[in-house]
């Protein structure tokens, strides 16, 4: 597979000047991006995700050329994006959860035409992505309305079109799902998938919503102060999280917390007594020794979830 985005000891530096009395003004430079090198290939699904003020959009910026990397070197397509931002342009997409790309009292069939124009892409080319697009995105009917008059999930949906009418070979999705419903997530994600897998187009994702990064990414870059401290499977993230797993016991009568080695009560409700044991530790021998000397009404286990792996992680994991 050919690395499609390649970034090398990465760094970006803000000078911020602040108000100190009635006259004075102090400097002082911000690292919002610094030793950051990794590379992505050509139809992975990533997700880049961090703390607020972490440095992803910073990020972002650097590989669609916005801004200016201080030092360090970046390349997307083969290509620099901030000396050929317009070159670049035709080969990526980016969609932002937060704003809209998409002119704001033109009805959608004017936006997607104006971009046809802009990017000058083959017209039957265009007509044939189109109709698709709006097919999967279940937009035919709202092509005459104008944008401001959309919901949000309708606004969102029609910014993805706008993004992939050129057929970008990179997706940048800034927050895609945020404010959407349920359903709304979930078809949004669906459709991802499916553009991932039918056309090859690689996605890197930066979210707060673990669950798009569940439902989407098999690889995580996890940033925090600028840099990586994470970088592989949803697998090796959990394992990584060292997070515990839990047996949750429901005993029939209320009892002491329950004493059996490997494990440790770390939670009591009633009847209902939650334990706690080590990632890589069996279940067996616990539920055997519970089983053995308690009266058990019900016993199930539960996985840490990706909130608590990335919990621990941002707590304070050395970097990678
Ligand atoms: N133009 C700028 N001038 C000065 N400082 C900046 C500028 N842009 C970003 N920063 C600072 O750089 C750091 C990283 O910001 P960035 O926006 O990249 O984080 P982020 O991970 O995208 O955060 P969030 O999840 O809140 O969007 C922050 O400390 C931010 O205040």
């Amino acid at each position: 597979m050919t690395d499609l985005i390649e970034v090398t000891d990465l760094a970006r530096t803000f000078t911020v000047r602040r108000k100190a009395g009635r006259l004075r003004r102090t400097t002082t430079s911000v690292d919002a991006v610094r030793d950051l090198s990794f590379s992505v290939a050509a139809g992975e699904m990533v997700g880049y995700i961090g703390p607020n003020g972490a440095g992803k959009s910073t990020t972002i910026k650097m590989l669609t050329g916005i801004l200016v990397p201080s030092t360090g070197q970046v390349r997307v397509a083969g290509l620099d994006p901030s000396r050929r931002r317009t070159e670049l342009a035709r080969r990526i997409g980016v969609v932002f959860g937060q704003r809209t790309t998409l002119w704001w009292d033109l009805p959608l069939r004017d936006s997607f035409e104006l971009l046809h124009k802009i990017y000058r892409t083959e017209p039957a080319r265009h007509r044939e992505n189109l109709a698709e697009f709006l097919d999967l995105l279940d937009l035919e009917d709202l092509l005459d309305t104008p944008v401001r008059q959309l919901s949000l999930g309708q606004r969102m949906r029609g910014d993805i079109v706008a993004a992939l009418l050129h057929d970008p070979e990179i997706l940048y999705l800034d927050e895609p799902t945020i404010g959407l419903d349920v359903v709304s997530k979930g078809r949004l994600r669906e459709f991802l998938r499916a553009l991932n897998e039918h056309r090859g187009t690689t996605l890197m994702l930066t979210t707060h919503d673990l669950q798009d990064i569940e439902a989407l990414c098999d690889r995580v870059i996890v940033i925090d102060h600028g840099t990586a401290i994470f970088d592989g499977s949803l697998v090796d993230l959990h394992a990584r999280g060292g997070s515990h797993r839990t047996l949750v016991v429901d005993l029939v009568d209320e009892a002491a917390p329950i004493q059996v080695p490997g494990a440790e009560v770390v939670r009591v409700e009633g009847p209902r007594q939650w334990l706690s044991f080590p990632p890589g530790t069996s279940a067996a021998p616990i539920v055997a020794a519970v089983a053995a000397a308690y009266d058990v009404a019900d016993l199930s286990i539960r996985e840490p979830d990706i909130e608590d792996v990335i919990r621990t992680l941002y707590a304070g994991a050395p970097p990678v």
